[in-house]
């Protein structure tokens, strides 16, 4: 497996968003996106899972453009965990991840794709819930049931937007311990992530976003003080714990 973007631009409207985005992902990577309110992390994701038509720029998965892949082949191949989403219709939760199972299936599911949405609503701690409908979730157990629905998509890249955001602090290591395993399996992950010492935590490579541009990409060597200092504006302690980088926010730059 191999994604990689060549010279991506995004304008809305007349607004020009991404500028130049360059990257490269292997087979076994969790690529962290990082960049403060606004510097197109959801753009980007939205551009690499087609959702959004970049201007000019070329994305490759495994050689081929993913501008000509067919809805199914996308599905198959990306699968993506938005920010939010607002589903109004009722549907249980078993039922929510077996829509993940929809590229595969011709007319009606199969013994796989059952055996395949109870795994993975065990490896997300959601049998006690399995039943109940999607709408009358919290918001933490919700997220985790359309991260379910992206992996019963058995996608070659997860493309996951703050999936930690409303989870509180077990159920972000459970979700993110679950990305690492299923990129251990052999697939990759793009995190777009508001938190700097999850990133450096989970993250083989980053992606610093300012204002649509990269600012700085490469392994966890790029959390420094001073790069977090220029894209965020705010002061901050680096601290090596364990052979991993925790990002201590001290005070806003005036
Ligand atoms: N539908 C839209 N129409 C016009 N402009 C948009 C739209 N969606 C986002 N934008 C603008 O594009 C820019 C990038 O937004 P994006 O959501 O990608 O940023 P982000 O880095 O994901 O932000 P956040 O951390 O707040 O989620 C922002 O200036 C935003 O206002």
């Amino acid at each position: 497996m191999r994604l990689e973007i060549e010279g991506l631009e995004f304008s809305y409207q007349q607004e020009d968003i991404l500028k130049n985005i360059e990257l490269e992902l292997d087979e076994g990577e969790i690529l962290g996106i990082i960049g403060p309110n606004g510097s197109g992390k959801s753009t980007l994701l939205k551009c690499i899972n087609g959702i959004l038509k970049p201007d000019r720029g070329d994305i490759w998965l495994n050689g081929k453009d993913l501008a000509k892949f067919s809805s199914n082949e996308m599905a198959q191949n990306i699968g993506y965990v938005p920010q939010k989403e607002n589903r109004k219709f009722p549907a249980t939760v078993f039922d929510t991840i077996l829509m993940g199972r929809k590229p595969y299936i011709s007319w009606k599911p199969t013994e796989k794709d059952l055996t395949i949405v109870s795994e993975i609503i065990d490896m997300l701690y959601l049998d006690s819930i399995s039943m109940r409908d999607v709408n009358r979730l919290s918001g933490g157990q919700r997220q985790k049931v359309i991260m379910g629905r992206a992996l019963a998509q058995q996608p070659e890249v997860m493309l996951l937007d703050e999936p930690t955001s409303d989870l509180d602090l077990k159920h972000q290591l459970e979700v993110l311990n679950v990305v690492k395993d299923q990129v251990a399996q052999g697939i990759s992950a793009i995190i777009a992530i508001h938190d700097l010492s999850l990133a450096g935590r989970y993250c083989d490579k980053i992606v610093m976003l300012d204002q649509g541009r990269i600012f700085d990409a490469g392994g966890l060597e790029i959390l420094t003080p001073k790069n977090i200092e220029s894209v965020y504006d705010v002061k901050v302690s680096v601290k090596e714990h364990y052979g991993r980088r925790l990002v201590v926010p001290e005070e806003p730059i005036a």
